[in-house]
């Protein structure tokens, strides 16, 4: 076997979704002793965008010490747990493994950091904050209000903005990278298959100098997912692209339709509108934003949309979309309605960003080695514990999906959740997911968030389960926050279904200043089956955003105390 490794060091790094830094894990880590064999050496240059690769091939000895014996301690594979896909799912599992005492090693057959690093929420984070800059320095009245004159109108460097969100990706990539690295987890490069139900090969096409196969007691696949272009629609990657070649900005059109008001849609028209482009929408649903709590979407209308240079067509879909030439040829969009199948108008723009999902990665996983079919989407099918279940609905031993993948929740804090718990699995201390209380954010200016259910989800469960006369909404505005109202910011609102009688929270919805962060009061407070009765209690400093939380508490009106409690927290399940 042969195997890439890093030899663990005291450096710190950075960790994503704000989980404790690699220093302060290896502090734990001193305790739990893993010690780490490395008997066989030699180097591995990888080329093309495995240069950045710089690692040490080492043949892996056994550890034979954990934390855990119910997850490691096996002396007939060679790692406690292989992961397959280092995107944040891969990475997050890998550093819970580590610390729960486990041998790891981690296949990455492209780049670390998986699409989340590379091409999406990093990048796409750092293109937002660019452009959300130009769009404020050229609204002369927000300038004017806070009394700043700007003399002429502010400019931008195109190029300038793509590099900040190519750099950051590849800062991030590294600390990622490096926080594998000093735990002694070992890196091994090449695209990964199961050749068993412990063993899986690796290679890449061309290079007979990188690959091997290893054993493993458990192996987690974290491959992630690739986006989805529907049939008709023609990518030539410079007119008619995906957010993988958009992230890069190469060029900026003046007018471009976007395919799916989603996440990825919506937050491009935010960039794109703030750089001067215009926007037209194509929305195969009824409503656009259809993902949205239906009073939150209206109000993100109003916000994101109406005051800005975006048109919209809902039901209908893009049926056929033909590559232009910049400047020369337009891309052409056939619309077909949704509900006639009918063609009903033709579009022509200068480029197309098609955001109409993503598909999973599975393909080449050879999972039929161990039983197992993908979904007709290509998800792997797996239960609450991310085990991966066979053809017959049973869970194959030691063979977990987590993230993308699987397609229970397609985002990046999701698959990081669901490795931990997996690992958590395989230590013999089941845990599950709570995806009701995993927060989501779309980081338009301003950001919408959200963690439970719609109120149009609430009302239907309420009534279903007979218990519609204790439902209730609270809503409070921004225009009474004063930090909001401070950076003029005072368009927003938040929105929580909650039962009077036991102060259940059930959903809660936003859209204003800093909403991303403020959803995490209520996401943690449903992980933890915490009531309102008790979020009554939590103090919010004076002024911040923060308090637009306290004031959606305060208007909860719930039944006089005595009431039965919540229903306990679901994170955490007894075998
Ligand atoms: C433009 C954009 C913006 C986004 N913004 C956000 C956001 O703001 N917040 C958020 O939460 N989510 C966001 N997402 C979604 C988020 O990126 C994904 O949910 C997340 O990356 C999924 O993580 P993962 O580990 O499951 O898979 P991935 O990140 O896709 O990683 C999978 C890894 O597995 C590797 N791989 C695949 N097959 C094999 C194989 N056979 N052998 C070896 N390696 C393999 C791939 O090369 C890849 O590196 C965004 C997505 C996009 C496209
Ligand atoms: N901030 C974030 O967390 C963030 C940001 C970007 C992406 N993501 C993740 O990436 C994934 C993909 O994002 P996305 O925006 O591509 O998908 P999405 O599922 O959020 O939205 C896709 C939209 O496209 C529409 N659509 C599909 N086919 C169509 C067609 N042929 N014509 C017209 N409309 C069509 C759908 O009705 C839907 O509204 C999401 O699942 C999300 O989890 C998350």
């Amino acid at each position: 076997m042969t195997a890439v490794s890093a030899t663990p060091s005291s450096r710190a790094s950075l960790s994503l979704s704000g989980r404790p830094q690699a220093a302060a894990r290896l502090c734990r880590l001193q305790r739990i002793a893993v010690p780490i064999q490395q008997s066989k050496r030699a180097s591995v240059a990888a080329t093309g965008r495995a240069s950045r690769l710089q690692v040490r091939v080492q043949a892996a000895g056994k550890n034979g010490s954990s934390s855990s014996p119910a997850a490691a301690g096996d002396a007939q594979y060679d790692y406690d747990l292989i992961i397959i896909g280092c995107g944040v799912g891969g990475h997050g599992a890998g550093l819970h493994a580590v610390e729960c005492g486990m041998k790891v090693a981690i296949i990455e057959g492209h780049d670390i950091g998986g699409t989340c690093v590379n091409r999406g929420c990093v990048p796409s984070k750092a293109l937002l904050a660019a452009s959300n800059e130009v769009r404020k320095l050229r609204d002369t009245h927000h300038q004017k209000t806070l009394g700043i004159q700007l003399n002429g109108v502010a400019t931008f460097d195109r190029q300038a903005i793509a590099d900040h969100a190519t750099n950051l990706a590849s800062t991030i990539q590294g600390s990622l990278q490096r926080s594998l690295e000093s735990l002694g987890v070992t890196i091994l490069k090449g695209q990964a298959k199961l050749t068993g139900p412990n063993s899986v090969s690796y290679g890449l096409p061309g290079r007979v100098d990188v690959g091997g196969t290893a054993t493993a007691k458990n192996i987690i696949i974290a491959t992630g997912s690739v986006p989805f272009v529907p049939g008709g629609i023609e990518v030539d990657g410079k007119t008619v692209f995906t957010s993988d070649h958009a992230l890069k900005m190469e060029w900026l059109p003046n007018w471009i339709a976007i395919i799916g008001s989603g996440y990825i849609g919506l937050e491009f028209s935010d960039v794109y509108t703030a750089l001067g482009c215009e926007v037209t929408f194509v929305e195969a649903l009824p409503n656009i934003m259809p993902g949205f709590d239906r009073e939150i979407a209206k109000l993100a209308q109003r916000l994101l949309i109406n005051g800005r240079p975006i048109d919209f067509h809902t039901n209908v879909i893009a049926s056929k979309v033909t590559p232009g030439v910049p400047g020369v040829k337009p891309v052409k969009i056939e619309l077909t309605d949704f509900t006639t199948k009918e063609v009903v108008e033709e579009l022509e723009v200068d480029a197309c960003l098609v955001a109409t999902g993503r598909s999973p990665y599975t393909n080449g996983l050879n999972l039929g080695s161990v039983g197992v079919a993908t979904d007709r989407r290509g998800f792997v099918p797996v239960d609450d514990k991310m085990q991966v279940l066979d053809s017959n609905n049973k869970p194959v031993p030691g063979l977990y999906c987590i993230g993308d993948a699987n397609g229970k929740y397609m985002l990046a804090h999701a698959a990081s959740a669901q490795g931990i718990a997996a690992v958590e699995c395989m230590c013999g201390r089941d845990r599950v997911v709570n995806h009701q209380a995993v927060p989501a954010a779309c980081f338009t200016h301003p950001e919408v968030s959200f963690v439970g259910l719609t109120e149009d989800a609430a009302r239907e469960k309420a009534e279903k389960e007979g218990w519609a006369d204790k439902l209730a909404v609270s809503k409070t505005y921004y225009k009474g926050n004063s930090k909001s109202l401070a950076e003029l910011e005072g368009d927003g609102m938040a929105k929580m279904m909650y039962r009077k009688d036991s102060g259940e929270i059930l959903g809660v919805h936003m859209i204003g200043l800093h909403s991303a962060d403020n959803i995490h009061e209520f996401s943690n407070a449903m992980n933890m089956g915490q009531s309102l009765r008790e979020l009554k209690f939590n103090v919010h400093a004076h002024p911040t955003v923060a308090e637009v939380n306290e004031e959606l508490i305060r208007h909860a009106q719930l039944d006089p105390a005595g009431a039965p409690a919540p229903a306990a927290a679901k994170q955490a399940v007894a075998a």
